[in-house]
């Protein structure tokens, strides 16, 4: 409901000075034009005039019944109060001017209404005064006047409000005039006003736009409903603006207050730096744990081992008689993967087993992931010996362990002989460093065995081959046929009846019970070697299971595969089974069954990979160390999807930043310098510092250089091969023959070692020191230094030499390409030893040169991957010792190797990677190094023409 404006309007009092009067005006224009919102007050709380005139009101009724003096007295009182309550004072007139001026700010609005119609009305007039339409001049005249009219006393009239509109406008055309201007500005003599003013065409636009608010202010309000509209309008539009102008008042006494506050104190403002405001502290975000998984439930729920659960050989069980070999090598407590796998693998039914006995048709197979250094060999192979031992079978390769390098293949063979010593148990090695024939013979042995008819047919077919029969002959399918299968495994065995006593056939039985073996060698040998096959094995186990799965192997484990389901020849069939399948009696439960256990520290998880494999039953095992937990947050033990890679707990590590790398070298010097070698050095006499190598023989100079000649002369295939092959791996088919003689050096001098000492003296003080000893104090340094390729070990190990020739007897390297007798040398025990090496060395190796314990890992240059490097660090810090990896990494490297290698969850660690910065003092360091940089350019390029 509206009420009329007009009957809320109380006119000024008459008695208003002349000088009050236009303020008065000015007041009313106001209420006039902010009656809405008075309005809106009155309906809620009445004036203090209103109540003002209630009370004398009220005092007049009371007056009429009390007594009537004291009654007018009290009425004239509040009357004056009324009139005095109209007087208006400045604060009062500055708050109606505010208003006025969003008031009439809004009136701006109207004119967009109205300003077609103004337009019509021009153009009308203009038309009827004959005029040109752009009459402008007159509406700006006819402005100035009506501006003049502001300050003539008058009743309100829309011009009045007008000019209040013009003050507020000015105001919101940016010159911010204060209210009280605006004020002063309405009681201000004529002459200051805008008559004086000529028109300015280069004002014409905000005039222009002033003329049209003034043509819709003087719009005859013709029509109820407009007004009525308008109100409203002015209503909602007055009640927005309010809103905005008490926020503004709030934000800018906001704004205000910090500076009164230091106006008041003095204090200088205090700068501070973008710094994020403290933040309440977040809430972890639930990490999603799948409740399905995609893998296989072996691998989803693997068996997780503490790796803290050490306990003895002999509570596990085992046979005394193993107890005793054990300790014979000096190993009385089980390590925690021993502990867990051994009575997994012991045949069913023996001491210490896990299965009864019966159960041989249900063992599962066996995925094994421990830390490097764990103990995983003497896991597999005890187990092995004792199964062999039940069941003896002479004559058939029974076991084959196939582990990626050479070096393993004669290390894990050296735990298999320990451990089967007065066993009549035969280990044997393929790895392609001897003669191919030679091997052979030491694989497979030819006995004769009386049968004439054999001997006779042998003989015939010999004869078809050398003289083929007619093709009209009934002998010519035969012949056919034959040629068909003639391979060389047959005409070797054509070749042994014939070189054997008359009506005798050859027969052919394996020399070894255990084979160990790289995948090259074991394949060249199943194609070639007459008598070599798998069609009796019982235990296959691939150590480094991972590296055997990658790509550079395919063909070898579907390979292996289609031997092992061979069906079996009859010369190839026991006894038993010869008579069981005469009877009819053979079935799929006599089947041969082949165990298979593969292991490495970096087990892959992918199943795509593990199918490979054709594991039956399987079953996952995985060794996990508690400390590590903690470090990578609670729960990551079920995270058993992912592949993890535990580093061994007594493992420190250290990354050494070497900026573009152009000084790697003299880092390398300096950490060996102050860091790893120091200690030992200065606690010897100089004269031992400078040692000379021991013979001229045996002279690392000449070994070493014709090892770099030999290297850097070939490097166009070499470094090829390096990288590809070198880094990890051997590819056995090749030179065997030149390098057998080497091969027997390389073994005869550890079988030497062996045999006077039972062990080398560094493993025999490793053992009797006890496992938790700490090298850094009691041992001798023994590093093992990883490069990227045998060209870098090559310029390495020269400039090592040419920067610190004292460090030359100790100083070696372990390259493919080496000849053995200078690959690992073995040095005196009390004297450090630094060996440079490739990823060759990176996997499965326990001890270098002759037999030490690693105590530093150093990558010179930056592992590949994140296996790589548990590899390699994992040389050292075995079998629950202390031990250091330090990592050299440059710039562009640094990005990767701290992210991906450092900082990884892939990767657990009981401590983190620590950062050390190494700096190259040594001004003269630098100038050798670069003298033996343009030294070794001419080694390696011969002399420059000048
Ligand atoms: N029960 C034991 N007590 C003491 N030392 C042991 C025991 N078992 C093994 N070792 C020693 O631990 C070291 C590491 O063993 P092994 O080479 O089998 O480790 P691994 O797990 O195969 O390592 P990698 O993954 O690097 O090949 C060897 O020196 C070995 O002699």
């Amino acid at each position: 409901m509206s009420t009329p404006l007009y009957k809320r309007y109380v006119p000024p009092k008459p008695a208003m000075s002349l000088v009050a009067a236009p303020v008065s005006e000015a007041r009313e224009i106001i209420s006039q034009s902010s009656i809405p919102d008075d309005e809106k007050k009155r309906k809620r709380e009445p004036s203090e005039k209103e109540s003002a005139q209630r009370k004398a009101k009220k005092a007049k009724e009371k007056e009429s019944e009390g007594s009537g003096n004291s009654a007018d007295e009290q009425s004239a009182s509040l009357k004056q109060t009324i009139a005095k309550d109209e007087q208006p004072t400045n604060s009062n007139l500055s708050l109606a001017a505010a208003k006025s001026k969003s008031e009439f700010a809004h009136v701006k609005n109207i004119k967009k209404r109205h300003k077609l119609e103004k337009e019509a009305r021009k153009q009308k007039k203009a038309a009827e005064r004959g005029l040109r339409p752009n009459g402008e001049h007159d509406a700006e005249q006819s402005l100035g006047n009506n501006e003049s009219e502001i300050v003539e006393y008058r009743p309100v009239k829309a011009n009045d409000g007008l000019s209040a509109l013009n003050k507020a406008q000015q105001e919101d055309d940016g010159d911010d005039i204060a209210m009280q201007d605006v004020d002063e500005a309405n009681i201000k003599e004529p002459e200051h006003t805008e008559t004086q003013k000529s028109y300015d065409p280069s004002q014409s636009q905000p005039k222009k736009r002033r003329h049209k608010l003034e043509a819709a202010m003087k719009q005859p309000k013709n029509n109820d409903d407009d007004d009525e509209g308008e109100n409203n309008h002015l209503k909602k539009h007055s009640s927005i603006i309010g809103k905005f102008q008490r926020a503004q008042q709030i934000s800018s006494s906001l704004k205000a207050e910090p500076s009164h506050e230091l106006a008041e104190t003095g204090e200088q403002p205090v700068l501070h730096d973008l710094v994020p405001l403290p933040q309440p502290e977040r809430f972890p975000t639930p990490e999603f744990v799948p409740e399905y998984s995609d893998l296989p439930p072996w691998l989803a729920q693997p068996i997780i081992v503490p790796s803290d659960s050490k306990t003895d050989f002999a509570s596990l069980g085992l046979a005394a008689d193993a107890i005793k070999r054990l300790a014979d090598n000096g190993f009385t407590e089980a390590l925690p993967v021993q502990n867990a796998v051994i009575p997994l693998l012991l045949p069913p039914g023996t001491p210490g087993a896990k299965f009864i006995a019966g159960t041989q048709d249900v063992l599962p197979d066996l995925a094994v992931s421990a830390a490097t250094g764990s103990g995983k060999t003497i896991a597999y192979v005890l187990p092995i010996i004792e199964a062999l031992r039940q069941r003896r079978h002479i004559g058939s390769l029974r076991s084959l362990i196939v582990v990626p390098t050479r070096e393993l293949v004669i290390q894990v063979a050296k735990t298999a002989e320990s451990l089967t010593k007065d066993l009549n148990i035969r280990v044997g090695t393929a790895i392609g460093t001897g003669k191919f024939k030679d091997e052979q013979e030491k694989l497979v042995r030819i006995s004769y065995h009386y049968d004439p008819e054999g001997y006779a047919n042998l003989m015939a077919k010999l004869h078809r081959q050398n003289y083929p029969p007619s093709s009209d002959t009934d002998e010519y399918e035969t012949y056919l046929e034959e040629l068909e299968q003639q391979n060389a495994k047959e005409d070797q065995r054509l070749n042994d009846a014939l070189s054997g006593p008359v009506n005798h056939v050859p027969q052919y039985q394996s020399r070894v019970d255990i084979l160990v073996c790289t995948p090259g060698r074991l394949l060249e040998h199943m194609s070639s070697t007459l008598g070599f096959g798998l069609t009796r094995l019982e235990w296959l186990v691939l150590d480094e299971a991972d590296k055997l799965l990658d790509q550079q192997y395919d063909g070898f484990l579907a390979t292996l595969h289609s031997s092992l389901e061979k069906e079996r020849t009859i010369d190839e069939q026991d006894s038993r089974e010869r008579f069981l399948r005469s009877r009819a009696l053979w079935n799929e439960k006599h089947e041969r069954r082949v165990r298979k256990v593969v292991l490495s520290a970096t087990m892959t998880q992918d199943i795509s990979k593990l199918v490979g494999l054709r594991l039956r039953r399987p079953k996952m095992l995985i060794v996990r160390g508690r400390e590590a937990d903690r470090n990578q947050g609670e729960g990551t033990i079920n995270k058993s999807s992912g592949s993890t890679y535990e580093l061994p707990r007594m493992l420190m590590e250290y990354c050494i930043p070497v900026g573009d790398g152009s000084e790697k070298p003299l880092t390398l010097i300096e950490l060996l310098d102050s860091k790893i070698l120091a200690a030992n050095l200065l606690a010897k006499k100089p004269s031992e510092k400078t040692e000379k190598p021991e013979t001229s023989d045996e002279s690392m100079d000449s070994d070493s250089d014709s090892d770099i000649s030999s290297v850097l002369s070939d490097s166009s295939s070499d470094v090829s091969s390096s990288d590809s092959s070198d880094s990890d791996s051997d590819s056995d088919s090749s030179s065997d023959s030149e390098e057998s003689e080497s091969s027997s050096d390389s073994e005869k001098s550890n079988t030497e070692e062996n045999e006077a000492t039972g062990m080398h003296p560094a493993r025999a003080a490793f053992l009797a020191d006890g496992s938790n000893a700490d090298h850094r104090s009691t041992e001798t340094p023994t590093v093992l230094i990883f490069t990227s390729s045998n060209e870098a070990a090559a310029r390495l190990f020269h400039l090592l030499k040419a920067l610190r020739p004292q460090w030359t007897p100790f100083l070696t390297t372990l390259t493919k390409n080496q000849s053995n007798k200078t690959r690992g040398r073995s040095s005196a025990v009390d004297r450090p030893s630094v060996t440079i090496a490739t990823d060759r060395a990176g996997r499965g190796l326990d001890t270098i040169a002759g037999g030490r314990v690693v105590t530093h890992v150093v990558q010179y240059d930056v592992p590949r991957s994140v296996t790589s490097y548990v590899h390699r660090v994992g040389r050292t810090a075995r079998a629950g010792r202390k031990g250091d990896a330090w990592t050299l990494y440059t710039h562009s490297e640094a990005r990767w190797f701290l992210r991906e290698v450092a900082r990884t969850s892939e990767v657990r660690r009981v401590n983190e990677v620590e950062k050390v910065k190494i700096d190259v003092h040594d001004d003269s360091l630098r100038e050798r190094y670069l003298e033996s940089l343009a030294g070794m350019r001419e080694e390696v390029f011969g002399k420059q023409d000048a």
